[in-house]
């Protein structure tokens, strides 16, 4: 028997003892990752304050802190190792040639430990620290979150981008034709294959052809019967090539959509084994030819996917075993190196336990910070940087009007749910969804009102100040109160002071960094009681006199 050479594939990992009656489970081992995510909460005042904030600005922000309740669910050892190159960044303001120096060296050590390919590592990292140097400043993003956003990209790039679906022939029947080494899972995944398509709706045949391993074909027949599928055997006397000719001829008679043909597994790669494969499909022809590959054996599973590309033509991977103690270096490697996608994953050892392989989630549950990721994307979308820096000019020069004020409203509906997006917010852990109600509620009189504004009075609002004619038809128009037409005119002029003060605080930059409000937003709240909102008070009445020519102790409430 002539092996084929090929040093990095080694079947260490699989068991020698032949034939295998039982097949002792992976052990699960669930991932002890200290690391978790969490809201910090806060008192509910200061939820108020910063949701004046996000009302005025919409700057949001996101803090991980490494305790809570989302769990890294996989991979426990690469993610931690990650989250050490974030927390590198913490208190930076961008992301820079020389302070991404040492989180991309965690990057780096991590992704070896977790198995990757050396020249897969070195690639990813090199394509990581070219977006993170070049990446603007997303107003309200923190770099250590940007950082996230990229590698999150790169580890979806890096595993093939989309899910790739399983291709299916135009006239039936579809044979899907499994490979592997021995003891990877192959038996077990043609039964959940079988399984999971026919929840597709697609009526399956399995065809047992191990003929080498007398109990894998008693083991298809159990497997089959427990998931209800027909599977066609022939004994092991028979070769493979003959059984699959055989198996084919009865799956179209019985006019089955689907056939997924199990095939031996061998200790090693070895000539023989090749060529028995090839015949088995030469004769099926099929539409698919899946490598069933061990999660466990990390970056060896990217390199026999390779080789049996190379030897017989593969359409994709299979990848069984991830819910062990796997490191991820194969779900990593396994589409760079061989340029073969994994199609689906196995995942326990329930025939239920077979899922597409999502590229995206994958990376989602590597990182484990879903909610890092769905808000740097929210925010990218929502606060566009000619937007923001658009903003910016207007409330330097005092002329935030009702139109932005509107378009800011209408912006935080883009993002969702305000629920949503208030869950994203640190502090806002201490609002109740009363409040919630409350502030959607409030939120829609605010546009009903400005509706009722003409263009002009949105341009200026001083129009408004002056002249309680206004303000009352307004009222008549949008079905409220003069009071909170007033209270209304009155909130945008302190938004100005309030915007004016804080962008005041930050030293320079065109976009404002979300750490600089925060720390405005705090130095505000530190300030002893009185002076900060006696302050903001002052100058909203001189604003306000300014427009009108003559203040108005009483406010917008009063009689004027
Ligand atoms: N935890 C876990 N165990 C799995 C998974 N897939 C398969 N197994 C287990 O792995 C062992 C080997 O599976 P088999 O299906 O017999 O492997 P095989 O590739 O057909 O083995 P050979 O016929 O010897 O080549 C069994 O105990 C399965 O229950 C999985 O996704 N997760």
């Amino acid at each position: 028997m002539e092996s084929l050479t090929f040093s990095s594939v080694s079947t260490r990992h699989f068991s020698s003892s032949f034939p295998r009656k039982t097949h002792s489970p992976t052990s699960f081992t669930a991932s002890s990752s200290p690391h978790a995510l969490s809201f910090r909460s806060s008192n509910s005042s200061s939820a108020r304050e910063l949701w004046g904030t996000v009302n005025s600005q919409r700057v949001i922000t996101v803090r991980r802190e490494r305790r809570g309740v989302i769990r890294a669910e996989m991979f426990g050892q690469l993610t931690s190792g990650l989250e050490s190159a974030w927390n590198k960044l913490k208190g930076e303001e961008v992301l820079t040639k020389e302070n991404i120096v040492e989180p991309m060296r965690d990057i780096r050590r991590a992704l070896l430990e977790a198995d990757v390919s050396l020249p897969v590592v070195r690639r990813f990292v090199q394509a990581v620290s070219e977006r993170a140097v070049g990446v603007g400043v997303i107003r309200g993003v923190k770099p250590d979150q940007q950082l996230v956003k990229i590698v999150s990209d790169e580890l979806v790039k890096l595993m093939g981008g989309e899910v790739s679906e399983l291709t299916f022939a135009k006239s039936s029947p579809t044979v899907i034709l499994l490979a592997g080494l021995q003891g990877v899972g192959k038996t077990t995944v043609s039964a959940k294959l079988a399984l999971y398509l026919k929840k597709q709706g697609k009526s399956c045949m399995l065809i047992a052809g191990d003929v080498y391993r007398p109990a894998a074909i008693d083991q298809l027949v159990i497997l089959g019967k427990q998931v209800d599928v027909p599977v066609y055997t022939a004994g092991t006397d028979v070769k493979p090539a003959e059984i699959a000719r055989q198996g084919l001829q009865e799956a179209k008679k019985k006019n089955v959509d689907v056939v997924v043909m199990d095939t031996a597994g061998r200790l090693q790669i070895d000539r023989t084994m090749m060529d028995e494969l090839k015949d088995v499909k030469r004769i099926l022809n099929p539409t698919e030819v899946l490598l069933v590959v061990d999660a466990m054996t990390g970056q060896e599973a990217a390199a026999l996917v390779t080789t049996f590309n190379l030897e017989i033509g593969i359409t994709g991977a299979i990848l069984t075993k991830l819910d062990g103690d796997s490191r991820g270096g194969a779900a990593l490697s396994v589409k760079e190196v061989s340029g073969k996608p994994i199609k689906l994953v196995g995942r326990g050892e329930r025939m239920e336990d077979l899922e597409p392989f999502y590229p995206d989630r994958m990376a989602g549950r590597i990182l484990g910070m879903g909610d890092v990721l769905s808000f740097v994307e929210k925010a990218q979308e929502v606060m566009k940087q000619e937007d923001a820096e658009d903003l910016q000019q207007k409330i330097m020069s005092a002329k935030f009007d009702f139109n932005d004020f509107l378009k800011q409203t209408r912006a935080v509906a883009q993002m969702g749910s305000m629920s949503r997006v208030l869950g994203m917010i640190p502090g806002m852990g201490k609002v109740t969804p009363a409040q919630i109600r409350e502030a959607e509620k409030s939120l829609q009189i605010m546009e009903a009102m400005i509706e009722a504004m003409t263009p002009e009075e949105r341009e200026k609002p001083e129009l408004l100040a002056e002249s309680p004619a206004r303000r009352k038809r307004i009222a008549q128009e949008s079905g409220k109160t003069e009071q909170q037409v007033s209270q209304l005119v009155a909130q945008l002029f302190q938004m100005r002071v309030r915007m004016k003060n804080l962008m005041g605080v930050m030293q320079g930059g065109s976009v404002p960094a979300l750490s600089n409000l925060e720390e405005a937003i705090k130095s505000e709240q530190k300030a002893p009681p009185g002076t900060a909102r006696r302050k903001r008070r002052s100058e909203s009445r001189k604003q306000f006199a300014g427009s009108s020519g003559r203040p108005n102790p009483r406010g917008f409430g009063g009689a004027n």
